[in-house]
């Protein structure tokens, strides 16, 4: 297939383009850039030298049609709304990485991103790409609202006691810590260096934008979930995402039954991977790959479950996994391209 990756200059473009150069069914890879058209991918990424050696092209809607079968959107909030609509309507599939087409009701969108909803002809369209979970609903689509980074992680943690009948609903707590390259590409006060090393920051308490990411999946799965508290935390390191999430019991419950809970709901989901018995997942763990890894436990002293939900935030928070949609939505096996052990030390 012919797939092209639009924001290909920004760190999910960079990631597409490293799982995609590797994907037994991509023939080719057209980057576009709108605003390094005619640069070599390499002056702006040395690290693919010699492995990928292409001109940058605009975005214009009538050669793309022509030139790919399919389209990821690597780019920031409101690109999404402007070209996802008219790309589909030309017969591409597309991928959007933002957080755009991701919430079914605009007025939500409105309130959190503080921006022009997409049409909601365009959001009825698009399939929220979390495939543990919507697989079915995948693989008829051809607009993906890839999962945000957070609720990626949050949400696989959360399904099977969500989907259970074990817990308090009003009780959810997500503390959540992000590696610096969450926040993409171009440099800010906030993520570089100087601010961040040797630092440990909490941001956007109570605002943050996948709250209401996180509270729509919950509440579709189980409606009295109405609210939850997530707050993000930014960590001196450059991939992973570490959610820890509380959840109180409303009845007594053992380490032994949630761990048969979670074992069962993911036992043949190749990327989420339930730790055994006193064993809790670290970032590094699943760096560079598309695992998620959990690990589950129960306090019976406070009556509380912690959840521990590990990902690389670039790869099964956003590349990774838009290629898993990828491999799905074609009928191609789901682990084609993205099927590397983590890399360690
Ligand atoms: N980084 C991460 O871990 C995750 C990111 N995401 C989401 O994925 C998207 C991309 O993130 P990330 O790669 O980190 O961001 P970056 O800031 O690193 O890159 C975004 C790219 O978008 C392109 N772009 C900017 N403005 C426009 C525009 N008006 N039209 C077309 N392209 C534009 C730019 O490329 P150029 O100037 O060449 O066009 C830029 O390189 C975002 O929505 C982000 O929230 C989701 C999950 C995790
Ligand atoms: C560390 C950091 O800054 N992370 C980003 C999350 C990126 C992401 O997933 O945002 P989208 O929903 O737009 O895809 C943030 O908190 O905004």
């Amino acid at each position: 297939m012919r797939v092209g990756i639009i924001g290909a200059t920004g760190y999910g473009g960079a990631e597409l383009l490293r799982l995609l150069n590797q994907h037994p069914k991509v023939e080719e890879i057209v980057l576009y850039s709108s605003s390094k058209e005619g640069m070599n991918i390499q002056e702006s990424y040395p690290h693919v030298s010699g492995i990928y050696n292409k001109e940058l092209k605009s975005i214009k809607l009538q050669s793309m049609k022509e030139e790919v079968d399919t389209v990821f959107l690597a780019t920031p909030p409101g690109v999404s709304t402007e070209w996802s609509g008219a790309i589909a309507k030309a017969g591409c599939q597309v991928i959007d990485l933002s957080g755009d087409l991701r919430l079914q009701d605009p007025l939500v969108y409105e309130t959190w991103y503080k921006r022009e909803a997409a049409p909601l002809s365009l959001i009825e369209n698009a399939v929220y790409g979390l495939p543990e979970w919507n697989r079915d609903y995948i693989k008829k689509a051809k607009i993906i609202a890839n999962p945000g980074c957070y609720p990626t992680a949050t949400l696989l943690g959360l399904a099977p006691l969500a989907k259970s009948e074990i817990i308090d609903v009003d009780s959810i707590i997500i503390d959540a810590k992000s590696g610096t390259s969450g926040a993409g590409r171009s440099p800010s006060a906030v993520t570089h260096y100087s601010e961040m090393n040797e630092n440990f920051k909490i941001y956007q308490i109570n605002t943050h934008k996948h709250v209401p990411e996180i509270e729509q999946l919950l509440n579709e799965w189980n409606n009295n979930i109405q609210t939850v508290t997530f707050q993000p935390h930014l960590v001196p390191m450059v991939r992973g995402i570490m959610a820890t999430i509380y959840v109180k019991a409303k009845r007594q419950t053992s380490e032994e039954e949630l761990r048969e809970l979670y074992q069962e709901a993911y036992q043949k989901e190749h990327f989420v991977r339930v730790r055994p018995k006193g064993q809790f997942p670290a970032t590094k763990e699943v760096y560079g790959s598309n695992y998620c890894d959990i690990g589950v436990t129960y306090d019976e002293r406070t009556g509380r479950i912690t959840v521990v939900s590990v990902i690389d935030n670039v790869v099964k928070g956003a590349s990774g996994q838009a290629i898993q949609n990828f491999n799905i939505m074609n009928g191609f096996e789901e682990e084609l391209g993205i099927n590397n052990v983590p890399m360690y030390p």
